[in-house]
């Protein structure tokens, strides 16, 4: 049997200290946020998602957005990605300087009322002038398309759902779609069916995928999209997250585990799996809890044995 062809380099994009924080319940100092971010840099992520400028009524969570930013100490080669849902957010983000911005839609129309409050066309018309504005000052812009396969309200959601909200995102000037499993449904042939259905309307390279792994198919899923050719994820360390406005989702596709299976197959990711899990452990272990990765759980339990064993 010939191997699977894999891509030659895969960029995973961290969104643990966005995506992973945002549904905290908890308070989770800027400070805490701002190490985190550090440690992931150190350990070699060159895309990091910071932080949200939404309503903090919405998400407290993001609430000190632009301290967070303000105290990174930015390092050449990593971008810091915010996302923005209307002007009012990109003109507070545009302050902080991010690399990059995300404006965030949806596949279904329930999903786009819970979570930014309007329907799927009035939300390209909010992102049209973000995009605009956002191009104009050479900052880089992602879209995500949320329930690209379920949605918590309506079920089961067709490829043609993102095919449209793809077509929608690429006319207003949107360059790089990513493709989004928000409650961790998808299976791969489906979410495969998702991703044919954006690369009709972005190229390859300009085609992500973020899958959350409520169902435990995240990694399943990860691999089918490698198989297409996709080359860039969205990542949580430490398996952090879940979307508010998605309840019972659990957090994203742990990035340790992805990286793990990515060394496994010889794909490089510039990533120090070691230097990760500690950054995993720092988050998990100021949360009160155990890593929501597999791979930081064995390597963890492995460098524990390994020091019990060592004579005193
Ligand atoms: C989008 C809005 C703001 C619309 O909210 P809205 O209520 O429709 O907005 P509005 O324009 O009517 O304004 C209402 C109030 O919000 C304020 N406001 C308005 N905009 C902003 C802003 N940008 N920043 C701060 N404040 C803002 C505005 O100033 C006003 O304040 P008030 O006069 O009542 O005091 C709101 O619905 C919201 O914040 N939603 C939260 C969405 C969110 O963060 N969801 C989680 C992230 S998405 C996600 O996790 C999915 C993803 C990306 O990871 C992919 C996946 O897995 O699916």
């Amino acid at each position: 049997m010939s191997p699977m062809k894999l891509p030659s380099k895969v960029k995973l994009v961290d969104v643990g200290p966005r995506d992973g924080l945002q549904n905290e319940k908890q308070p989770v100092p800027a400070e805490v946020k701002i190490e985190l971010v550090h440690r992931l840099q150190d350990a070699g992520l060159t895309e990091i998602e910071v932080t949200s400028f939404v309503s903090p009524k919405w998400v407290p969570q993001m609430a000190d957005n632009a301290q967070v930013m303000a105290g990174i100490r930015r390092q050449g080669g990593v971008r810091y990605s915010v996302l923005t849902p209307n002007m009012k957010g990109f003109e507070a983000a545009v302050e902080s300087r991010p690399d990059e911005v995300v404006v965030f839609g949806a596949a279904s129309e329930a999903f786009s009322q819970r979570n930014i409050n309007c329907s799927i066309q009035e939300s390209i018309e909010r992102f049209a002038p973000v995009v605009e504005a956002a191009r104009a000052k050479n900052i880089y812009v992602r879209g995500a398309i949320s329930t690209a396969v379920g949605c918590p309200y309506e079920g089961e959601v067709a490829p043609e759902r993102v095919e449209l909200v793809a077509r929608l995102m690429k006319q207003i000037g949107v360059q790089h779609i990513g493709v989004a499993d928000t409650i961790g449904v998808g299976t791969p042939r489906k979410v495969q069916a998702a991703m044919e259905a954006a690369l009709r309307h972005y190229a390859l390279d300009d085609v992500s995928g973020h899958f959350h792994d409520t169902y435990g198919q995240a990694l399943a899923n990860t691999l089918a999209c490698l198989e297409m050719g996709i080359w860039q994820f969205d990542t949580s360390v430490a398996g952090l997250g879940g979307c508010p406005y998605a309840k019972g989702a659990t957090g994203n596709v742990a990035t340790e585990d992805v990286v793990y299976l990515l060394h496994g197959m010889g794909v490089d990711t510039g990533i120090d799996l070691d230097k990760l899990i500690d950054a995993g452990k720092y988050i998990s272990d100021f949360l009160g809890r155990k890593p929501n990765s597999r791979a930081a759980t064995a390597i963890l339990t492995k460098r524990n044995n390994e020091a019990c064993a060592v004579p005193s």
